[in-house]
């Protein structure tokens, strides 16, 4: 294998009761050269950068973007300012990291944090005039109004009158590969959504997905969304699929309470993709006029909890998450920071059991992912085996996918 993967820590691991996580250590980013690295060292500067660019921001806001570019890059992870409302909760979070290097800190805290002080730094939760102002939003706009999602959206026409199997499979593929439009790869001159030669599934449990969906179930699915735009579209066409064919009488899309990793959902996202829908000719518009009147009638409920900005393992979800997700058929998982804390952002012998790691989930589970990041499990022998052969870098390039689903 070709890639080098991150540097890992037996030492931070967060106290988690399997002998796997005992023996799979907590992801760091202090291995050069390695993908967790890379993204501290060359993506956070570059996303600083864009997110500069793309606004008139003041001389308070750029000295803030200065000084968290020079304290991620060489510093050590200073506190968040005591007048940020959730000053308290991200001490807490981050005992043991302030006053260290960013790099020594488990990966999936330091990418978490750094969202957070970016937005602290733009003064998104401040009292002034920036307040509420969504820094990727450029970014997610002008996504929305491309040609790539135009042609998507024209694609549906096409697939109106296939067979319903047929239909199915096509638009959980859309929703599953349209994780692989990730604007954070954008910000670093990457691109796992241009043309890729070997895309592949290395796990499909798409037939076990549908068997949790019999058709007039009256199931209720939660999803937990993870990009706007490029793929919150085929996520919202898949949804409306569900409630059409009747897999679904009701779904819970779950979105982010504030802008994160640059591209994620929320509200506003989804308003502006339905829009996007709606103003479709076609069977683009007829989705859009479906979900939005779903939308009035409750089959399609938007939802939000600060848990999904968390720097923490979906293990330790608080008790109201867990009932939600208890109390539904199944939860698909979009993306692939939701994986990462789905089974916990450690380095994971490859072949270990999905289903034991996300036993505590408390319902049946589905991770849809495109891979950008070293976490893998779940994978057959043989599956690994030839990947590794392969000599890509298929556990981050977003070249290779998965559908995983622990019933
Ligand atoms: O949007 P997704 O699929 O959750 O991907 C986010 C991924 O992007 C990264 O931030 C950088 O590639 C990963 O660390 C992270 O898992």
């Amino acid at each position: 294998m070709t890639e080098k993967i991150s540097r890992a820590s037996r030492e931070t691991a967060v106290a988690s009761g399997s002998a796997a996580a005992a023996a799979a250590p907590v992801i760091l980013s202090n291995e050069r050269g390695s993908f967790a690295w890379g993204v501290l060292a060359k993506r956070h500067p570059a996303l600083i950068q864009q997110v500069r660019d793309a606004f008139p921001y003041g001389r308070r806001q750029h000295e803030a973007l200065d000084a968290l570019l020079d304290e991620s890059s060489n510093g050590v992870v200073e506190p968040l300012a005591p007048e940020e409302p959730d000053h308290g909760r991200w001490a807490d979070w981050g005992r043991g990291h302030f006053g260290r290097s960013w790099y020594d800190a488990p990966f999936l805290w330091a990418e978490s944090y750094f969202y957070r002080r970016l937005l602290a730094a733009v003064g998104y939760f401040g009292t002034g005039p920036w307040q509420g102002v969504d820094p990727f939003a450029p970014f997610k706009q002008a996504e929305l109004r491309g040609e790539a999602v135009e042609e998507e959206l024209r694609a549906l026409d096409a697939l109106a009158d296939a067979p319903a199997g047929e239909r199915a499979t096509a638009l959980l593929h859309a929703s599953l590969w349209g994780n692989r439009a990730d604007l954070g790869f954008r910000a670093s001159g990457e691109s796992p959504a241009g043309e890729v030669a070997t895309s592949a599934l290395v796990a499909d449990d798409s037939a076990a997905l549908w068997q949790l969906l019999p058709a007039g179930a009256s199931a209720t699915v939660a999803v937990v969304a993870d990009n706007a735009g490029r793929e919150l579209i085929p996520d919202l066409i898949l949804i409306d699929h569900l409630l059409e064919h009747r897999h679904a009488e009701r779904v819970v899309l779950h979105v982010k309470p504030y802008p994160y990793y640059v591209s994620d959902a929320m509200t506003a996202d989804v308003v502006d993709c339905l829009r996007r829908l709606t103003e479709a000719p076609g069977e683009a518009g007829r989705i859009g006029g479906r979900l939005w009147k779903g939308m009035a009638a409750g089959s399609l409920e938007v939802r939000t909890h600060s848990f999904f900005c968390a720097p923490l393992p979906y293990e330790e979800m608080p008790e109201d998450l867990r009932k939600e997700f208890a109390g539904v058929t199944l939860t698909i998982l979009k993306g692939d920071l939701n994986y990462r804390r789905l089974v916990g952002d450690r380095l994971w012998d490859a072949t270990t059991s999905f289903a034991e790691l996300t036993a505590y989930f408390p319902g049946p589970v589905a991770a849809l992912r495109t891979l950008k990041s070293d976490v893998i499990a779940g994978l057959q022998q043989g599956t690994l085996d030839d990947l590794e052969r392969s000599g890509a870098a298929w556990r981050t390039s977003g070249t290779h996918a998965l559908i995983q689903v622990r019933k």
